[in-house]
């Protein structure tokens, strides 16, 4: 694999799933691969699991991370081409991109929307430009629209927990008090498009994402309905992106509750806000399998890794 930026870098996924659970009943398999080679992270943003289950991963491939806050830490990074850099950014991503490429074998990139400019979060600025002017692999760590480390993961967890063949799963809506991106609910939505499982998708009116991910997926507007009969209910607030990056309802009757879960598993990327997202009666309950999903973040990350190991000339 030459990049992992989405869940389409990925060619067979139920065979990258099962062999994600190989890596997890095996995770020291592979530890000699990647010896002497360096991962380099950079984060715009905040992480706790992505920051830390990254660097398990190439720790368990036997590889060298290193990390950097780039948004507090690094020079203000310009992406514009032609710009003249009279104002706050001291240096250009052409010369960023390759200067840590000569540090790094593979680099990893964590970069959320602006949530203000549609067209420039659907361009991928941060993260095509890192693809554009690094000589090394780029993995995606959530990205303006994508998070298909996360994706990737939630797949691996629900072929891991499911009872029948065809789960029926569940993306649910729920209030939030911050405008959020989309970006995972988009991965989310691509793995179980790659799935065998009776998917639906269940949000408020104006809270419809992008036409050209959902695709044939069915979209329910009442809540109820869409989770009657649920396997598993996978939870996630996003900002509207039709009335772009704007918070349209806070309605806590969207708020994941145990009477409204029944038999279902939940699940959440987290970090979660407890009784605005989901209720403390879910999360505390067997119900949730939000901790084991994030143990899986490692074994995303392990499996994306070693392909790129495996690839790297
Ligand atoms: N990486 C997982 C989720 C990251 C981000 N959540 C957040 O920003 C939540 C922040 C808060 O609750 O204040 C998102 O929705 O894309
Ligand atoms: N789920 C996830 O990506 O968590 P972090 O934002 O903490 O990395």
């Amino acid at each position: 694999m030459k990049k992992y930026t989405n869940i389409s870098d990925i060619k067979n996924f139920s065979k990258a799933i099962q062999e994600a659970l190989h890596l997890k009943k095996n995770p020291l398999e592979f530890s000699e691969l990647g010896k002497n080679k360096t991962l380099g992270l950079l984060f715009f943003n905040s992480s706790l699991r992505t920051r830390l289950s990254t660097q398990k991963a190439a720790l368990n491939l036997g590889m060298n991370p290193i990390v950097m806050n780039v948004s507090g830490d690094a020079w203000g990074i310009e992406f514009e081409d032609g710009t003249v850099m009279n104002t706050s950014t001291a240096e250009h991503i052409k010369e960023a991109a390759a200067v840590v490429s000569q540090y790094c074998d593979i680099i990893a990139v964590r970069a959320f929307p602006t949530l203000t400019d549609k067209a420039k979060d659907e361009s991928e600025q941060v993260l095509s430009s890192f693809v554009k002017y690094a000589s090394v692999p780029i993995v995606n760590m959530e990205s303006a629209t994508a998070h298909p480390l996360q994706g990737f993961t939630d797949a691996i967890t629900i072929t891991e927990h499911k009872k029948v063949n065809k789960p029926k799963v569940v993306l649910s809506w729920a209030p939030h008090v911050k405008a959020l991106p989309h970006a995972v609910a988009n991965s989310f939505i691509h793995a179980m498009q790659s799935m065998d499982v009776d998917f639906v998708i269940t949000h408020p009116e104006g809270y419809d994402l992008n036409p050209k991910i959902i695709g044939n997926t069915p979209v329910i507007y009442n809540q109820g309905e869409a989770l009657k009969d649920a396997d598993f209910v996978y939870t996630k607030n996003w900002s509207a992106y039709n009335d772009y990056g704007k918070v349209l309802n806070t309605n806590t009757n969207w708020t994941i509750t145990k009477e409204k879960l029944g038999a279902a598993k939940f699940m959440h990327c987290l970090p979660v806000r407890r009784n605005v997202v989901v209720e403390d009666a879910v999360l505390d309950s067997n119900s949730s399998i939000v901790i084991e999903q994030a143990n899986n973040r490692t074994f995303a990350a392990q499996w994306v890794l070693k392909k790129i190991l495996e690839d790297l000339k």
